[in-house]
């Protein structure tokens, strides 16, 4: 089985004026299959850019991202959405759904537009909603549902595609305490579940312990992960 996710020595340069700044400093990071990591660190310390290169959103200037063992950082465009679709679930803060679609529907939209049979796609749909805790849900839409229903079908929409990682950034910022610490139970649950490599950038430090280990980023260097009491 190869390792989910694996990032080799990566710097992200970005033009700053006359120089660059380093928004990524020669980052290492290994995400093993039901591993869950907590991301910490200041604002502009380069979090959110180390999601976007892990999700091959972005192209670091130098180093490996190694997606399900494949390298993406010599893949074109194409290349490197068909493998983000094939093996990356990304959950944003906020969930995006569409005002118009049913919970399940906004579980089907990516299977439709990638031409999938949708009968199949539907009972996936419909089991993973179950999975999430919204089996008596399926057909409200976004306005019927509360901020963490909305959160939890964000999550199984990121499932469908039976990702080996889960990149999550910020899930419980728009979120009471309460439903924030459902949120973060839920993906560790959803982890162990799917066996997923899951990297979850968060400020609320008290759901660390939910997590496996925790990695702080400071002006774009990864400390070593630091592991949670069993
Ligand atoms: N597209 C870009 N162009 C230029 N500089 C950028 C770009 N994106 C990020 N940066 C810079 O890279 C550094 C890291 O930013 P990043 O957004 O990754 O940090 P962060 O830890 O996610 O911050 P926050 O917690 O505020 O979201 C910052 O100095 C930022 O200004």
């Amino acid at each position: 089985m190869t390792i989910p996710l694996s990032l080799v020595n990566v710097t992200l340069e970005y033009p700053d004026g006359g120089s660059t700044i380093k928004a990524l400093d020669a980052v290492n990071l290994t995400a093993g299959a039901g591993e869950f990591l907590s991301l910490v660190g200041p604002s502009g310390s380069g979090k959110s850019s180390l999601l976007a290169v892990a999700a091959t959103l972005v192209t670091p200037s130098s180093g490996l991202v190694l997606v399900d063992g494949q390298d993406a950082t010599p893949l074109g465009s194409r290349e490197r959405t068909a493998l983000r679709r094939d093996t990356v679930g990304i959950i944003f803060q906020q969930p995006n759904l569409l005002p118009s679609l049913t919970a399940v529907e906004q579980l089907l939209i990516g299977e439709h537009l990638r031409g999938k049979p949708l009968r199949a796609a539907r009972l996936r749909a419909a089991e993973l909603l179950d999975v999430v805790g919204l089996a008596g849900e399926l057909n409200k839409r976004p306005h019927q549902l509360s901020g963490g229903q909305r959160q939890r079908v964000n999550i199984a929409r990121a499932l469908m595609g039976s990702p080996r990682v889960l990149l999550v950034d910020e899930p419980t910022a728009a979120l009471d305490m309460e439903r924030s610490e459902a949120i973060v139970r839920l993906l560790r649950r959803v982890t162990d579940e799917f066996a997923t490599a899951t990297l979850m950038v968060t400020h609320d430090t008290e759901f660390l312990p939910l997590t496996d280990s925790v990695v702080t980023m400071r002006d774009g260097r990864l400390g070593a992960p630091v592991r949670n009491a069993a």
